[in-house]
């Protein structure tokens, strides 16, 4: 079994993290954790979603949070966009701040997708052709999120079988790369390993990342088990932010902390400072009025008092 030397974590904390909560968050928070999230190393942010702002009123405020943030070189940042006026919303502004990036998201799950974009997979995907196009004339990337790969919160139990039904949709109308997402953390190493080998079918290794929710303390032996197939591109959120807003009960992404700890104790490069990770999550955190959900935080914290 041979590792991966090196991982890219993207960050999605802004958007995934932040899209559930309940208190009004102020852009300049939104800015402010993308520019920590930077600081710290991070070089692919997801920064909002240019959706409906009464199916998820957080993410309202897209357009200003991209106005705000400051650019690094070198760092990727993307959006979500669900449909063509989604995208037309995220290219509205100057060409400087368009998202080097836009995210389609469809599920393995018909319920699913009825609950979270309002129409049923091949709906869908026939929404997101237009988009993946205008995208790519633009020499914007292309991801495409697959939700519920392992469970679902209304149909239960994914089958491998519908993860490569729709990886392989994703690869019929141009999606580039893909994430194998356990949108409400049931999932366990074997199945997602299946998630992953249904993917397999359709994209490299090099083109899925992995995104694991941490509802039943899984998502760390989920990166570990995808690790050991080759996966090198993960998705997490600092200070665990998160939950789905059409996932009723699910928690929060696997912090990015905890994630780059269990990688530098494995000797994999991110690139990342964990010491100025656990300080951009605490910076959200404390605008949230909460402690970071993450242990190796708390850990690192403690031992910084002394
Ligand atoms: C997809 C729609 C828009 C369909 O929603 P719909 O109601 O079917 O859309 P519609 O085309 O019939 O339009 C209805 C209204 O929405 C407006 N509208 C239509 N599109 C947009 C847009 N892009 N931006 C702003 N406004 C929009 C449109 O203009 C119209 O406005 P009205 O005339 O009523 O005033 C809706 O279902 C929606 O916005 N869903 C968002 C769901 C969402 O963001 N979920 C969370 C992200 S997915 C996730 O978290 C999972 C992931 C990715 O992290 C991976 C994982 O863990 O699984």
């Amino acid at each position: 079994m041979t590792l991966p030397t090196r991982v890219k974590i993207i960050d999605v904390g802004p958007r995934d993290g932040l899209q559930n909560e309940k208190q009004p968050v102020p852009a300049e928070a939104k800015i402010g954790l993308v520019q920590g999230l930077q600081e710290a190393g991070l070089r692919e942010i997801e920064v909002t979603s240019f959706v409906s702002p009464k199916w998820v009123p957080q993410m309202a405020d897209n357009a200003q949070v991209m106005h705000g943030i400051r650019r690094q070189d070198g760092v990727r940042y993307s959006v979500l966009t669900p449909n063509l006026k989604g995208f037309e919303a995220a290219i509205a502004a100057p060409r400087e701040e368009w998202p080097d990036e836009i995210v389609v998201f469809g599920a393995a799950s018909e319920a699913f997708s009825q609950k979270n974009i309002n129409c049923s997979i091949a709906e869908s995907i026939e929404r997101f052709a237009p988009v993946v196009d205008a995208a790519l004339a633009r020499g914007i990337a292309v991801r495409g999120a697959m939700s519920c790969t392992v469970g679902c919160p209304y149909e239960g139990e994914i089958a491998p079988e519908k993860v490569g039904y729709l990886a392989g949709l994703m690869k019929g109308i141009g999606v580039q790369r893909v994430d194998v997402a356990d949108t409400i953390g049931v999932g366990t190493p074997l199945k997602v390993r299946r998630a992953i080998e249904a993917t397999l079918a359709h994209y490299g290794i090099d083109a899925i990342s992995g995104h694991f929710h941490d509802t039943y303390g899984q998502a760390l032996s989920n990166t570990l088990a995808s690790l050991e197939m080759g996966v090198w591109n993960f998705q997490s959120s600092v200070a665990g932010l998160g939950g789905c807003p059409y996932a009723k009960g699910a928690t929060g992404n696997v912090a990015t902390e905890d994630v780059v700890y269990l990688l530098h104790g494995m000797g994999i490069d991110t690139g990342i400072d964990l010491d100025k990770l656990i300080d951009a999550g605490v910076y959200i955190s404390e605008v949230l009025g909460r402690e970071p959900h993450s242990r190796v935080s708390k850990a690192i914290r403690t031992k910084r008092c002394g």
